[in-house]
Protein backbone atom coordinates (compact mmCIF):
# COMPACT_ATOMS: atom_id res chain seq x y z
CA UNK A 1 0.00 0.00 0.00
CA UNK A 2 1.34 3.35 -1.25
CA UNK A 3 2.14 5.58 2.35
CA UNK A 4 1.56 9.08 -0.64
CA UNK A 5 -1.22 10.97 1.28
CA UNK A 6 -3.30 12.03 -1.82
CA UNK A 7 -5.89 14.95 -0.35
CA UNK A 8 -9.16 15.44 -1.06
CA UNK A 9 -10.20 17.85 -3.07
CA UNK A 10 -13.52 19.67 -3.08
CA UNK A 11 -14.60 22.01 -5.60
CA UNK A 12 -17.35 24.20 -3.66
CA UNK A 13 -17.84 26.45 -7.20
CA UNK A 14 -15.91 27.40 -10.25
CA UNK A 15 -12.74 28.17 -9.75
CA UNK A 16 -13.31 27.69 -5.55
CA UNK A 17 -11.29 24.26 -4.25
CA UNK A 18 -11.34 23.13 -0.53
CA UNK A 19 -8.60 20.78 0.42
CA UNK A 20 -9.44 19.32 3.42
CA UNK A 21 -6.62 18.65 5.71
CA UNK A 22 -3.49 19.91 3.35
CA UNK A 23 -1.27 21.00 6.15
CA UNK A 24 0.34 18.73 8.68
CA UNK A 25 0.64 19.01 12.09
CA UNK A 26 4.09 20.34 11.54
CA UNK A 27 3.39 22.52 9.10
CA UNK A 28 0.75 24.15 11.08
CA UNK A 29 3.09 24.23 14.21
CA UNK A 30 6.24 26.22 12.15
CA UNK A 31 3.01 28.56 10.74
CA UNK A 32 1.49 29.38 13.81
CA UNK A 33 4.73 30.07 15.68
CA UNK A 34 5.82 32.15 12.44
CA UNK A 35 2.41 33.73 12.87
CA UNK A 36 2.92 34.50 16.41
CA UNK A 37 6.35 36.53 15.54
CA UNK A 38 4.61 38.69 13.09
CA UNK A 39 1.49 39.40 15.34
CA UNK A 40 4.27 41.55 17.39
CA UNK A 41 6.51 43.65 15.13
CA UNK A 42 7.03 45.56 12.92
CA UNK A 43 3.43 46.30 12.64
CA UNK A 44 1.35 44.87 15.85
CA UNK A 45 -2.00 42.90 15.36
CA UNK A 46 -4.37 45.42 14.86
CA UNK A 47 -8.44 45.38 14.29
CA UNK A 48 -8.55 47.27 11.36
CA UNK A 49 -11.15 50.45 10.81
CA UNK A 50 -13.81 50.73 8.10
CA UNK A 51 -14.53 53.86 6.34
CA UNK A 52 -17.90 53.60 8.50
CA UNK A 53 -15.85 53.78 11.78
CA UNK A 54 -16.76 50.27 12.63
CA UNK A 55 -14.05 48.32 14.21
CA UNK A 56 -13.80 44.97 12.71
CA UNK A 57 -13.95 42.20 15.45
CA UNK A 58 -10.99 39.80 13.61
CA UNK A 59 -7.58 41.22 14.35
CA UNK A 60 -5.01 41.28 11.18
CA UNK A 61 -1.49 41.93 10.52
CA UNK A 62 0.09 41.95 6.88
CA UNK A 63 3.16 40.79 5.26
CA UNK A 64 4.53 42.53 2.09
CA UNK A 65 1.62 45.31 1.77
CA UNK A 66 -0.19 46.70 4.79
CA UNK A 67 -3.91 46.30 3.65
CA UNK A 68 -6.46 48.41 5.77
CA UNK A 69 -9.95 49.16 4.14
CA UNK A 70 -9.73 49.35 1.04
CA UNK A 71 -6.67 49.47 0.46
CA UNK A 72 -2.77 48.33 0.16
CA UNK A 73 0.47 50.70 1.79
CA UNK A 74 4.08 49.72 2.25
CA UNK A 75 3.87 51.57 5.86
CA UNK A 76 1.32 51.17 8.18
CA UNK A 77 -0.19 54.92 8.43
CA UNK A 78 -3.10 53.39 10.16
CA UNK A 79 -0.85 51.75 13.26
CA UNK A 80 2.37 52.56 13.74
CA UNK A 81 3.50 54.05 10.49
CA UNK A 82 6.24 51.27 10.19
CA UNK A 83 7.04 49.49 6.84
CA UNK A 84 5.54 45.60 7.31
CA UNK A 85 7.93 42.70 6.95
CA UNK A 86 8.71 41.01 4.29
CA UNK A 87 6.78 38.31 2.93
CA UNK A 88 9.48 35.51 3.25
CA UNK A 89 10.29 32.62 0.05
CA UNK A 90 9.11 29.80 2.12
CA UNK A 91 5.31 31.37 2.64
CA UNK A 92 5.68 32.38 -1.63
CA UNK A 93 6.76 28.45 -2.00
CA UNK A 94 3.72 27.35 0.09
CA UNK A 95 1.34 29.58 -1.64
CA UNK A 96 2.85 28.50 -5.14
CA UNK A 97 2.36 24.35 -4.00
CA UNK A 98 -1.16 25.26 -2.71
CA UNK A 99 -2.61 26.59 -6.00
CA UNK A 100 -1.04 23.54 -7.60
CA UNK A 101 -3.19 21.09 -4.78
CA UNK A 102 -5.92 23.19 -5.66
CA UNK A 103 -5.58 23.61 -9.06
CA UNK A 104 -3.70 20.48 -10.39
CA UNK A 105 -2.42 22.91 -12.77
CA UNK A 106 1.30 22.74 -13.00
CA UNK A 107 1.99 25.62 -15.93
CA UNK A 108 -0.44 28.33 -13.80
CA UNK A 109 0.97 27.11 -10.62
CA UNK A 110 4.47 27.76 -11.55
CA UNK A 111 4.15 31.56 -11.66
CA UNK A 112 2.17 31.91 -8.77
CA UNK A 113 3.93 34.71 -7.06
CA UNK A 114 1.77 36.52 -4.25
CA UNK A 115 3.37 39.46 -2.94
CA UNK A 116 1.41 39.97 0.36
CA UNK A 117 -0.32 37.61 3.14
CA UNK A 118 -3.19 38.71 5.34
CA UNK A 119 -3.21 36.75 8.88
CA UNK A 120 -6.08 37.14 10.61
CA UNK A 121 -6.92 36.23 14.06
CA UNK A 122 -10.31 35.15 15.03
CA UNK A 123 -11.18 34.94 19.04
CA UNK A 124 -14.33 32.98 19.63
CA UNK A 125 -16.88 35.50 19.24
CA UNK A 126 -15.22 37.48 15.94
CA UNK A 127 -16.52 37.27 12.46
CA UNK A 128 -16.21 38.34 9.15
CA UNK A 129 -19.26 39.68 7.24
CA UNK A 130 -19.62 38.69 3.39
CA UNK A 131 -17.13 40.80 0.73
CA UNK A 132 -14.93 40.74 -2.07
CA UNK A 133 -11.04 40.29 -2.24
CA UNK A 134 -11.47 43.46 -4.44
CA UNK A 135 -8.58 45.49 -3.90
CA UNK A 136 -5.65 43.59 -5.69
CA UNK A 137 -5.49 44.79 -9.34
CA UNK A 138 -4.99 41.81 -10.64
CA UNK A 139 -7.00 38.21 -10.66
CA UNK A 140 -4.87 35.51 -10.00
CA UNK A 141 -5.89 33.10 -6.95
CA UNK A 142 -6.21 34.21 -3.19
CA UNK A 143 -4.93 31.11 -1.24
CA UNK A 144 -6.61 30.61 1.83
CA UNK A 145 -5.18 28.77 5.06
CA UNK A 146 -6.73 27.92 8.81
CA UNK A 147 -4.96 26.89 11.50
CA UNK A 148 -6.65 26.18 15.19
CA UNK A 149 -10.54 26.35 15.65
CA UNK A 150 -12.87 25.40 12.86
CA UNK A 151 -15.36 28.01 11.57
CA UNK A 152 -18.19 28.58 9.10
CA UNK A 153 -16.79 29.78 5.95
CA UNK A 154 -19.32 30.89 3.54
CA UNK A 155 -18.55 31.26 -0.02
CA UNK A 156 -20.56 33.12 -2.27
CA UNK A 157 -21.38 34.59 -5.74
CA UNK A 158 -19.69 37.75 -7.66
CA UNK A 159 -23.17 39.54 -7.54
CA UNK A 160 -24.40 39.68 -4.44
CA UNK A 161 -23.76 39.31 -0.35
CA UNK A 162 -26.91 36.88 -0.44
CA UNK A 163 -27.63 33.53 -1.90
CA UNK A 164 -26.24 31.14 -3.74
CA UNK A 165 -23.79 30.73 -1.13
CA UNK A 166 -22.06 27.20 0.24
CA UNK A 167 -21.15 26.85 3.52
CA UNK A 168 -18.42 24.69 4.17
CA UNK A 169 -16.37 23.85 7.39
CA UNK A 170 -12.97 24.99 7.68
CA UNK A 171 -10.98 22.60 10.40
CA UNK A 172 -7.02 23.73 11.23
CA UNK A 173 -5.09 22.41 8.29
CA UNK A 174 -7.67 22.94 5.70
CA UNK A 175 -6.46 24.93 2.41
CA UNK A 176 -8.72 26.93 0.31
CA UNK A 177 -8.36 28.71 -2.81
CA UNK A 178 -10.31 31.11 -5.24
CA UNK A 179 -9.62 32.05 -8.71
CA UNK A 180 -10.92 31.73 -11.76
CA UNK A 181 -14.44 32.74 -12.15
CA UNK A 182 -15.06 32.72 -8.22
CA UNK A 183 -11.93 35.21 -8.00
CA UNK A 184 -14.29 37.87 -6.77
CA UNK A 185 -16.93 35.94 -5.00
CA UNK A 186 -18.72 37.63 -1.97
CA UNK A 187 -17.39 35.18 0.82
CA UNK A 188 -17.54 35.72 5.00
CA UNK A 189 -16.91 33.68 8.15
CA UNK A 190 -20.20 33.90 10.07
CA UNK A 191 -19.15 31.71 12.85
CA UNK A 192 -15.99 30.11 14.62
CA UNK A 193 -16.34 27.14 16.92
CA UNK A 194 -14.59 27.64 20.56
CA UNK A 195 -12.57 25.03 21.16
CA UNK A 196 -12.82 22.73 18.06
CA UNK A 197 -8.35 23.19 17.61
CA UNK A 198 -5.65 21.03 17.81
CA UNK A 199 -3.38 22.44 20.85
CA UNK A 200 -0.49 20.57 19.61
CA UNK A 201 -0.20 23.18 16.82
CA UNK A 202 0.47 26.16 19.44
CA UNK A 203 -1.96 27.43 19.90
CA UNK A 204 -4.71 27.15 22.83
CA UNK A 205 -7.93 28.85 21.32
CA UNK A 206 -9.35 31.18 18.53
CA UNK A 207 -8.67 30.93 14.59
CA UNK A 208 -5.92 32.05 12.26
CA UNK A 209 -6.70 32.40 8.87
CA UNK A 210 -3.75 33.67 6.35
CA UNK A 211 -4.83 34.79 2.52
CA UNK A 212 -1.93 35.00 0.27
CA UNK A 213 -3.06 37.18 -2.44
CA UNK A 214 -1.21 38.99 -5.88
CA UNK A 215 -1.96 43.07 -5.66
CA UNK A 216 -0.88 43.73 -8.81
CA UNK A 217 0.55 46.91 -7.06
CA UNK A 218 4.19 48.11 -8.20
CA UNK A 219 7.31 48.56 -5.96
CA UNK A 220 9.92 46.21 -4.63
CA UNK A 221 10.31 44.82 -1.82
CA UNK A 222 12.84 42.37 -0.91
CA UNK A 223 11.27 39.82 1.30
CA UNK A 224 12.62 38.16 4.50
CA UNK A 225 13.34 41.86 5.59
CA UNK A 226 11.94 40.77 9.11
CA UNK A 227 12.53 37.16 9.38
CA UNK A 228 16.48 37.48 10.41
CA UNK A 229 15.54 39.74 13.81
CA UNK A 230 16.56 37.82 16.44
CA UNK A 231 15.00 39.78 18.67
CA UNK A 232 11.23 39.55 17.27
CA UNK A 233 8.50 40.73 20.06
CA UNK A 234 6.05 37.44 20.23
CA UNK A 235 2.81 38.41 19.45
CA UNK A 236 -0.21 38.66 21.40
CA UNK A 237 -1.90 34.86 19.75
CA UNK A 238 -3.09 32.86 22.45
O1 LIG B 1 -10.88 33.86 7.61
C1 LIG B 1 -11.16 33.42 6.50
O2 LIG B 1 -11.29 32.22 6.27
C2 LIG B 1 -11.41 34.39 5.36
C3 LIG B 1 -10.64 35.67 5.50
C4 LIG B 1 -10.97 36.64 4.44
O3 LIG B 1 -11.91 36.49 3.72
C5 LIG B 1 -10.12 37.82 4.23
O4 LIG B 1 -9.13 38.02 4.96
O5 LIG B 1 -10.40 38.58 3.31
FE1 LIG C 1 -11.77 37.82 2.00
Amino acid sequence: MSALFVPDRREVADGAVHVPGWLDIEQQRTLVAACRDWAGSPVPMRSATMPSGHRMSVQTVCLGWHWQPYRYTRTAEDVNGAQVAGLPHWLVELGRRAVLAATGDEANSAGYRPDTALINFYDAAAKMGMHRDADEQVDEPVVSLSLGDSCLFRFGNSETRGRPYTDVALESGDLFVFGGAARFAYHGVPKVYPGTGNPDIGMSNGRVNITMRVTGLSGHQSPDLSQDQADTERGKLP
